[in-house]
């Protein structure tokens, strides 16, 4: 059973609604959490579960709202079914006439964006009255027959019975049936050096563990390497010797023994502080020349080159030229195609749940359109997807560090930074500690990898190199608070914050072991610092080469934080409120992982990571990004 069904067109006007209550607020979130931001088909709200089909000929939104607790099968249909009910009766030509006699004037191509400055009409009093005078269009007599046929053909149906437990297979298994004759067995011969147990007599038949590992017969261990005679003359390999002193067998928390050791600077330190140290954070170019915006002397061309079918053509030119022009496109025509562009979106390193997501939504603002020219095509296509693709990495909120920074009445402002073991999390940490501190904070590093081996020497090192940097006029700008290793981080973290607050430092960077998303007790415990300490940004930090991995990382870090009780600044979805992006620089224009990571979390990548020097970070260029997975 719905609760509701409205027609409105895309410049906010209702045309036709089944309800008289108050549903323009739901409405409006469906709006500008889903269709605003092309994020998926369905969307929740309270108790209710909202579907929506997009008109793009006449520039109208179908929406159904029921309540979520229900499996209703038809929804889908009905609303096909109604949008080409609606299309049937009404041409341009007459909604175009039924709303500017409702004295608006509003153009029935105003763009979706409009609808956010006009969708306040559905919430105002105006638009109440709008809501409340229903059916501003006669189409209830068609709404009604639709309605319940589709609601006729879930009734039909058929619910497939239940079998008996005589019927089942189950009921035909006995204890004999379970055991497997000898013969049956085929047990997969072993690549490697196991040598094979030696069976004395095979009984008859056995049970299959028993025969998958016989009792007794074990085989036989591989012999341990011997060690190689050194030859003469040649000095016999020494034991590793740690940077910052003692021997691997020694207890690893040098943390005591080293303080302070300005002139310990490893060489990852050297080389990352041999960089300039901005005091901005310039716009991450993924390529100067990956130009793809063509002048309109170049489109022609391209038509031209299209028409004639010439082997020589971009990515784009031979995706097109498949389309056919001067119909309304439907989402056959455009399935072929879209099939292609998700396939080279992969290509370029975007998650292929996400490409296919970016499809979708490409296809849900073509389906209905009409053009002329392969040109009119071509752009209406390219544009569809630029859009898109910049709506998903252009940030919902403006998201200013340092602006917060000197917003925030009591300080520190905490950063927490986590993410999956080896990507970078330190060394951007380090960065991003430099950055702060050209921009006149002080920074204290808080070490809450208390986990691997000479994590805190490493932050450490970076702590050194940064004093002797920003430290030479005696000022104290930057430090390290560690406890060593094996303690709770979450306690760690809360006893740096009180000493941040009553030792004058205006941010606290935490940095935490890295974990993989899988690991359950490690996410609870990551989940215990964030809840405990309530950090003003909690960045995941993932590599800007993953594929694939990066939906289940993220999606994971998320859930898991979500599920232990975290919940976001600035959104309840969201325990993660922003991304840090390393090694930009090393996947040329596979800058995919952008997309999929702003589209899973709806949260702003905040820095890329270009290198390995303090210098290295970035903003990410929204246009640039597009611009590679465009090529
Ligand atoms: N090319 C490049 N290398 C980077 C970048 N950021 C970090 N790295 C390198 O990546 C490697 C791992 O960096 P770490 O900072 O130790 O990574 P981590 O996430 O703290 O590692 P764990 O603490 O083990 O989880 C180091 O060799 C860094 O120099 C970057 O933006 N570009």
């Amino acid at each position: 059973m719905l609760d509701f069904f409205v027609i409105f067109s895309k410049g906010g006007i209702v045309l036709f609604a089944t309800v008289n209550q108050a549903i323009s607020q739901v409405v409006n979130k469906l709006i500008k959490h889903v269709i605003l931001e092309e994020r998926r088909d369905e969307f929740t709200c309270d108790n209710l579960a909202l579907k929506y089909h997009l008109d793009n000929e006449f520039d109208l939104v179908f929406v159904v709202g029921y309540q979520k607790m229900l499996t209703l099968s038809y929804v889908d249909k009905f609303l096909d079914d109604i949008q080409l009910a609606f299309r049937d009766k009404f041409t341009d030509y007459d909604l175009r006439k039924i709303l500017k006699s409702k004295g608006n004037g509003q153009h029935l191509a105003s763009s979706l964006g409009d609808s956010v400055s006009n969708s306040s009409s559905l919430s105002s009093p105006e638009s109440s009255s709008l809501l409340s005078s229903l059916n501003l269009v006669d189409f209830y007599h068609e709404y009604k027959i639709i309605y319940t046929r589709c609601c006729k053909q879930q009734q039909n149906i058929p619910q497939p019975e239940m079998r008996s437990f005589q019927q089942s297979t189950k009921s035909q298994k006995t204890v004999k049936s379970m055991i497997i004759q000898s013969s049956k067995i085929s047990i997969p011969t072993p690549v490697a050096p196991i040598v094979a147990p030696k069976v004395e007599s095979k009984p008859e038949s056995v049970p299959i563990l028993a025969k998958l590992s016989p009792r007794g017969v074990r085989p036989e261990k591989p012999k341990k390497k011997e060690a190689k005679p050194i030859p003469k003359g040649k000095k016999a390999k020494e034991a590793r010797q740690w940077e910052l002193g003692g021997k691997s067998s020694d207890d690893l928390d040098f943390s005591k023994k080293t303080n302070g050791a300005v002139e310990n600077t490893s060489s990852i330190a050297k080389n990352i502080a041999s960089g300039d140290i901005g005091a901005t954070i310039e716009e991450c170019d993924v390529e100067p020349d990956l130009e793809f915006e063509c002048s309109d002397e170049e489109e022609e061309e391209d038509d031209v080159e299209i028409a004639s079918s010439t082997n020589k053509k971009s990515f784009f030119g031979s995706l097109i030229k498949s389309m056919s022009i001067n119909k309304a496109l439907t989402r056959a025509d455009l399935d072929p195609i879209l099939n292609q562009l998700r396939d080279h979106l992969i290509s370029k390193n975007v998650a292929a749940e996400i490409a296919t997501k970016l499809c979708d939504s490409v296809a849900t603002k073509l389906e209905g359109q009409t053009v002329n020219t392969w040109i009119g095509l071509k752009s209406f296509v390219r544009n569809a997807l630029e859009e898109s693709m910049l709506r998903i990495l252009s940030p919902n909120r403006n998201l200013n560090i340092l602006r917060d920074i000197r917003a925030k009445s009591v300080p520190p402002y905490v950063i927490v930074f986590c993410g999956v073991n080896g990507v970078g999390k330190s060394t951007n940490l380090a960065k991003i500690a430099n950055w702060l501190v050209v921009n006149g904070n002080k920074v204290l590093i808080v070490a809450c990898d208390t986990f691997r081996a000479g994590a805190i020497e490493q932050l450490r090192t970076h702590v050194t190199a940064l004093k002797t940097i920003h430290e030479r006029d005696g000022a104290k700008k930057i430090d390290l608070y560690e406890k060593g290793y094996g303690k709770d981080s979450a306690a760690i973290a809360m006893e740096a914050i009180n000493y941040a607050r009553t030792s004058g430092y205006t941010v606290c960077l935490v940095d935490t072991a890295g974990r993989m998303q899988d690991n359950e007790p490690l996410m609870k415990q990551l989940a215990k610092l964030i809840k405990i300490n309530e950090p003003d940004l909690t960045l995941f930090v993932g590599e800007a080469l993953v594929g694939n991995e990066a939906v289940d990382q993220l999606g994971k870090f998320n859930t898991a934080l979500l599920d232990n009780g975290c919940r976001g600044v600035t959104s309840n979805a969201s325990a993660i409120n922003g991304i840090v992006l390393t090694k930009f620089d090393t996947i040329d224009d596979q800058v995919g992982a952008a997309i999929s990571m702003t589209y899973i979390t709806g949260q702003p990548i905040v820095f890329v990571g270009v290198g390995q020097t303090y210098k290295d970070l970035k903003q990410l260029n929204a246009k640039a990004v597009v611009k590679a997975l465009m090529k």
